[in-house]
């Protein structure tokens, strides 16, 4: 028996809804499977939290997290009570930052029963592989004149062995896919870091001299996401240009309530951590409408890294079947509600089991 201790962090909103939910649906496959068991240990960190202790997370919760195999997050934010540059900063950023989770991969394609919003689109297959450590997001600047006439300096940090090391990691997946990855910058407009970035990225090139490139600026690269999507295939951005295009990938895609993200800790000397890519939505939270199945796509991630993508299959595969299905939440205007989904996913999963993929006593 494979046991595998993941450290779970609902966080808030939807966050609190959307987990269970995957849980189920992974304990269902664990369960399928006969060799390994999640064991889940949960923390109550979030917004709540800080409303109560001041901080975040304990002072601890690093080293606590570090013991872990895994971590598996919903969302963090409480707008209206908590600051978001405080409440990011002091959970999801933070532990992004210190686990070394440098590199956030997160898909976007066509699922079978989804529609996409766009016009007429062709199937597309994008994997979008964000630069997690530093960029636009590093902690560098200040406010000055806080009585007076206020300003902000905000500092970008582009090192070469980040930019490398995401760009790396980007042409790796790229081999075992359709061979082309499209670089996002700003080199007409940004003067440093992006014509930096280009040439770390002319420079990674050179190593890969199998695989296809592009470099789009991220303007013109944002409308390439609608209007032809399929012709991209990996595509690695900063920080802040991964984090903007993702969102545009759930919602070609159909809702960014379906988006998952895995970041990924490469060198796996600290745990990774999978969330999808929407946030607490707290437009929605506590009605127990929330689309599940970016928190069920992002359990397929976390199984893929723990080296079951056979898994990781049957479980994307019913979410596929429970969209054929038509059973959908609101965002993909459908009737049905989290729990409603949830089941489906979970009949799909046992009846794509049964129906031969052998999956048990594979260890
Ligand atoms: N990784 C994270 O934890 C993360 C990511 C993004 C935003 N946030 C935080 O979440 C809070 C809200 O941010 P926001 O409104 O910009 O983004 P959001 O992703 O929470 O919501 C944007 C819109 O998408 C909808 N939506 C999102 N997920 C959905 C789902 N699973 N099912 C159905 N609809 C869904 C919401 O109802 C809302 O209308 C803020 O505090 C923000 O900082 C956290
Ligand atoms: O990274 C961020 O900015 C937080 C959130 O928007 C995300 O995409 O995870
Ligand atoms: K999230
Ligand atoms: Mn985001």
């Amino acid at each position: 028996m494979n046991l595998y201790s993941i450290a779970v962090i609902p966080g808030d909103g939807i966050g609190i809804e959307v987990v269970p939910a995957a849980i189920q649906v992974l304990d269902t496959v664990a369960e399928i499977h006969g060799g390994i068991r999640f064991d889940w240990t949960h923390f109550p960190w979030g917004c709540e939290y800080y409303l109560q202790h001041g901080t975040m997370m304990p002072q601890d919760g690093i080293d606590t997290l570090k013991s872990f195999d895994q971590i598996f997050l919903g969302a963090v934010g409480m707008p209206g009570l908590v600051p978001d540059h405080v409440s990011l900063s002091g959970l999801l950023l933070k532990i992004r930052r210190e686990l070394e989770q440098t590199i956030n991969v997160r898909p976007a394609k066509l699922l079978h029963g989804m529609k996409s919003p766009l016009a007429a689109p062709q199937d597309f297959d994008i994997l979008v592989v964000r630069e997690n450590s530093e960029g636009e997001y590093a902690e560098v600047g200040g406010r000055v004149h806080r009585n007076g006439e206020e300003m902000a300096i905000q500092s970008a940090v582009f090192t070469r062995k980040a930019s490398e090391r995401a760009m790396r990691y980007a042409f790796t997946l790229a081999a075992k896919r359709r061979g082309h990855v499209t670089s996002a910058t700003k080199s007409n407009g940004i003067a440093y870091s992006m014509p930096f970035w280009d040439d770390v990225f002319r420079a990674v090139s050179q190593s890969y001299p199998d695989i296809q490139t592009a470099s789009n600026h991220i303007d013109a690269l944002a409308a390439f996401f609608v209007m032809k999507p399929h012709l991209l295939d990996v595509v690695v951005a900063s920080n802040l240009f991964g984090d903007i295009l993702t969102d545009l990938g759930g919602a070609i895609m159909g809702s960014i309530g379906i988006a998952p993200a895995a970041n990924l800790n490469v060198e796996r000397t600290y745990p990774s951590m999978f969330e999808p890519v929407h946030g607490s939505a707290p437009d929605i939270a506590g009605k127990g409408i929330a689309n599940p199945l970016g928190q069920i796509w992002t359990s397929k991630l976390m199984l893929d890294f723990l080296g079951h993508e056979d898994l990781g299959e049957i479980v994307l595969g019913a979410m596929e079947d429970t969209l054929v299905d038509n059973v959908k939440t609101a965002d993909l205007g459908g009737t049905s509600n989290l729990k409603e989904v949830t089941e489906r996913v979970i009949e799909h999963v046992k009846l794509r089991a049964e129906k031969g993929v052998s999956i048990t006593n594979r260890l």
